[in-house]
């Protein structure tokens, strides 16, 4: 896979420069974070409070690739020069001619030699937690409609009170689920988590419709019907409510309940079916066991990230629904525009508190909704392209 820098990036053919990139390598995939500044910057960098030039202008990138592909994203970083690391600073300690990279997730750990003997980097291990958390508390203040509710088919943004952010359950969707609790910047508790997660529906997801790729079998969702797999609460109680204990005739009284059934094989049941219960039972899951660590901890806002969500519109509902029916109303679920990449970005932060440069990225100026990732026109989840990059404008000032 050959990307072409110039256009990709910055859509015109003068060279670019390329500063600071941080790597989040999960269970299932790689996260890309990584900032240019704009060409011609120099003549215009933006100004501090007494008129002082103390940044640059530029552009935050974010890709993503699964890892089991991890060659391509070797390869993407190396075809692209992710790690010159030219302009306003040095994001390497250059030890041995070697660099480092700032990198969280498990693949951290797990893929350090294979950095070191690819591309010759050290990678500079970020706790995931901190991560996750410093990525979401920056975006929810630093990113105009970063956050949103979904309820009914329609997606409305919610305006974030710095002053009145704290506390939130945080929950990562990820291969696996992490529930976190957020008291504030890097004060924080994981207080739960469930193997029951992305990686789950996915693998399961795979088994049983042979789907061949994660998009495929979120697209098949659409076409189904779980009725066909789950056993209704009607399909108990001969059509009716259970109304004394607040069940409807509708609600899934037992996920893949029917298809216990003698008479029918596997092949008798419809992929598309089958991926919608799946989607129905996870999502419906980790909404519960949310909301019951909200209501542990008294907390009234749940946000969700990680790339399991993948700004699908089922997930989303089953999700909302699930944390609105259990908690009579009372907490609120919450999605992020850039749900995936809230371990990379606070990889890509955690350069701050430990670089000799001491830079902090204090301004988010995002562009037009139709700009950034995770919107319709330029972001489309469905489109298969993972490897799709995406950006936002930003500044980068020096403190
Ligand atoms: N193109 C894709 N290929 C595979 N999985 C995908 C894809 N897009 C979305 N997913 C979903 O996203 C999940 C991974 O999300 P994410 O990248 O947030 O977690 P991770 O960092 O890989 O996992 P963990 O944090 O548990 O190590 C997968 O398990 C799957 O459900
Ligand atoms: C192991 C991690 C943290 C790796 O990202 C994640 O996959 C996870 O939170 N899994 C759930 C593990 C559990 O708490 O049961």
């Amino acid at each position: 896979m050959e990307h072409n820098r110039e256009v990709e990036i910055d859509g015109n053919s003068n060279p670019i420069q390329i500063s600071r990139l941080a790597l989040d390598i999960g269970g299932s995939l790689i996260k890309l974070v990584y900032f240019s500044r704009n060409s011609g910057d120099d003549e215009d960098p933006p100004k501090d409070k007494v008129g002082v030039s103390s940044g640059v202008n530029g552009r935050l990138h974010f890709a993503m690739f699964e890892t089991a592909k991890i060659n391509d994203c070797l390869q993407f970083i190396s075809a692209n020069k992710l790690l010159l690391g030219g302009g306003f600073q040095h994001q390497e300690n250059c030890t041995n001619g070697m660099s480092f990279i700032k990198a969280t997730g498990g693949g951290a750990y797990k893929f350090s030699e294979l950095f070191k003997e690819k591309l010759g980097i050290i990678l500079e291990k970020e706790d995931e937690m901190d991560c996750l958390v410093t990525g979401a508390n920056f975006l929810l203040k630093a990113v105009n409609q970063e956050a949103f509710t979904y309820l009914n088919g329609s997606k409305e943004f919610v305006q974030i009170n710095h002053n009145d952010l704290y506390p939130y359950l945080l929950v990562n969707i990820g291969s696996g689920v992490s529930m976190i609790k957020v008291d504030g910047d890097g004060k924080f508790e994981r207080v739960s988590g469930t193997s029951v997660g992305g990686g789950t529906f996915w693998g399961l997801g795979k088994l049983l419709t042979k789907c061949q790729s994660f998009d495929e079998l979120l697209e098949l969702s659409h076409r189904g019907d779980n009725k066909a797999i789950d056993t209704l609460v009607g399909d108990i109680y001969g059509g009716m409510d259970y109304s004394k204990i607040g069940l409807s005739s509708t609600t899934i009284a037992s996920s893949f309940g029917k298809a216990t059934s003698h008479c029918k094989e596997l092949e008798d049941y419809k992929p598309e079916d089958i991926s919608w219960s799946l989607l129905r039972m996870i999502s419906n899951n980790i909404g519960q066991i949310s909301y019951l660590n909200a209501l542990r901890f008294g907390l009234k806002r749940i946000f969700f990230g990680g790339f399991f969500i993948r700004s699908h519109s089922y997930t989303m509902d089953t999700i909302a629904v699930a944390v609105h029916f259990w908690s009579k109303g009372e907490a609120k679920a919450m999605f992020l525009r850039h749900e995936g990449f809230l371990g990379a970005l606070g990889a890509f932060m955690s350069y701050e508190r430990h670089s000799l440069d001491d830079l902090v990225v204090n301004q988010m100026m995002p562009l037009p909704v139709n700009a950034s990732l995770g919107t319709d026109t330029n972001y489309d989840p469905l489109n298969g392209d993972i490897n799709g990059t995406e950006s936002i404008q930003c500044s980068v000032y020096r403190a």
